[in-house]
C-alpha cells in the first residue's frame, strides 16, 4: 500500500543540541503527521546554556538546497526561522517568490533563549523589505517586537501588546503572531490580521526548560497550513501541541532544556 502526506519545508538555522532550529521543526513536524523537508541556513555550536559560535552556509550552498528540495518534493507550507546573512535573505526571496501560492510563517529569530545573538541587526531592513512581504505570518517575540517597532517600551501589558500588534500588522502590512511567553502574564499570544485581534490563550507551565518554543510554535503552524487549516485553527492547534510538550515535564541539560515533542506518543 503506498500513501502520501502533506509536505512542509523549513528553512532555518541548525541547533546541535537538537531543541531549537532545524531540529525542533522537523520533530514538530513528524509528530504532528506531516513530512519534513529542510534547508540549513546556518550552524549553530549552542546548547541549553548558550551559543557558542554561528556559522552561514555559503549562497552557493543555500541555493542549491532551496534549488532540490523546490524542484522535487514541493511543500504544502514553509516555515522560516534564522534567516543568516542579507545574501542568504536575498536568495530565500528570488527562490520562494516563485512561489506565491505557499504559504509562509516567519519566525523573525533575532536572540536564542540563552541570549545569543543569533541575526545581525545590519540585516533587519532585509528580513522586513523583502522577506516580511512574502510571509502569511509573522511570529516575532516581544523583545524582537520592540526591535520591530524601534521602540523601548516594555510590550507587558495585555493593551500594550494589542497596540504592537496592531502596529506591526499596518507597519508591515501583514499577518502578526505577537507571542506572549516574555511577558508577565499567562502564555497569551495576539495575532493582528487586517487590523483584526484575537488573543490564542495558554497557562504559563512553571518551567525554565522553553529551549525552542518559538521554532516549535511557528513550524506546527506551518503544519496546519499544510492541512489547508486556516490561520485560526492552525494557532490554535499548534499552541495546544507546544502546552503538552512543555507540560510533559522534560529535564535534559544545565539550562534552558528542550521540550519534548515526542510526547503525544508516550
Ligand atoms: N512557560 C510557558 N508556558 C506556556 N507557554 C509558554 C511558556 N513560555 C513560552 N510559551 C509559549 O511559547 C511560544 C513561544 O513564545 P516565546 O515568546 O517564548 O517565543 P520565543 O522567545 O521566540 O521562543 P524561543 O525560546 O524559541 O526563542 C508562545 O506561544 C508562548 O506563549
Ligand atoms: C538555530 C536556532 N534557531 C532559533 C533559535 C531560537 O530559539 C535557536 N536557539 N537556534
Amino acid at each position: 500500500m503506498s500513501f502520501t502526506l502533506p509536505s512542509v519545508l523549513t528553512i532555518a538555522g541548525s541547533d546541535p543540541s537538537g531543541g531549537a532550529g532545524i531540529q525542533a521543526d522537523l520533530k514538530t513536524i513528524a509528530a504532528l503527521g506531516l513530512y519534513g523537508s529542510s534547508v540549513i541556513t546556518a550552524l549553530t555550536a549552542q546548547n541549553t546554556t548558550r551559543v557558542y559560535q554561528v556559522e552561514d552556509v555559503s549562497i552557493l550552498m543555500l541555493t542549491d538546497q532551496l534549488e532540490a528540495v523546490l524542484s522535487d518534493i514541493t511543500p504544502q507550507a514553509i516555515k522560516i526561522g534564522m534567516a543568516g546573512s542579507s545574501a542568504s535573505i536575498k536568495v530565500i526571496t528570488e527562490k520562494l517568490s516563485k512561489f506565491p501560492m505557499i504559504p509562509v510563517v516567519l519566525d523573525p529569530v533575532m536572540v536564542s533563549t540563552s541570549g545569543g545573538t543569533l541575526f545581525e541587526q545590519n540585516g533587519l531592513k532585509d528580513l522586513t523589505d523583502k522577506l516580511f512581504p512574502l510571509a502569511a505570518l509573522v511570529t516575532p517575540n516581544i523583545p524582537e517586537a520592540q526591535v520591530l517597532l524601534s521602540t523601548k517600551k516594555p510590550l507587558l501589558s495585555k493593551n500594550d501588546m494589542e497596540e504592537a500588534a496592531m502596529e506591526l500588522c499596518k507597519k508591515y502590512k501583514t499577518a502578526f503572531l505577537l507571542k506572549g511567553g516574555h511577558s508577565s502574564m499567562e502564555a497569551n499570544d495576539v495575532l493582528c490580521q487586517n487590523g483584526i485581534i484575537t488573543w490564542f490563550h495558554g497557562k504559563r507551565i512553571e518551567t525554565s526548560n522553553t529551549h525552542g518554543t518559538g521554532c516549535t510554535l511557528s513550524s506546527a503552524i506551518a503544519c496546519g497550513l499544510a492541512m489547508k487549516k486556516g490561520l485560526e485553527e492552525s494557532i490554535l492547534l499548534a499552541k495546544e501541541y507546544l502546552t503538552g510538550a512543555l507540560m510533559a515535564g522534560l529535564e535534559l541539560g544545565n539550562g534552558n532544556g528542550p521540550i519534548w515533542h515526542g510526547f503525544k506518543d508516550t
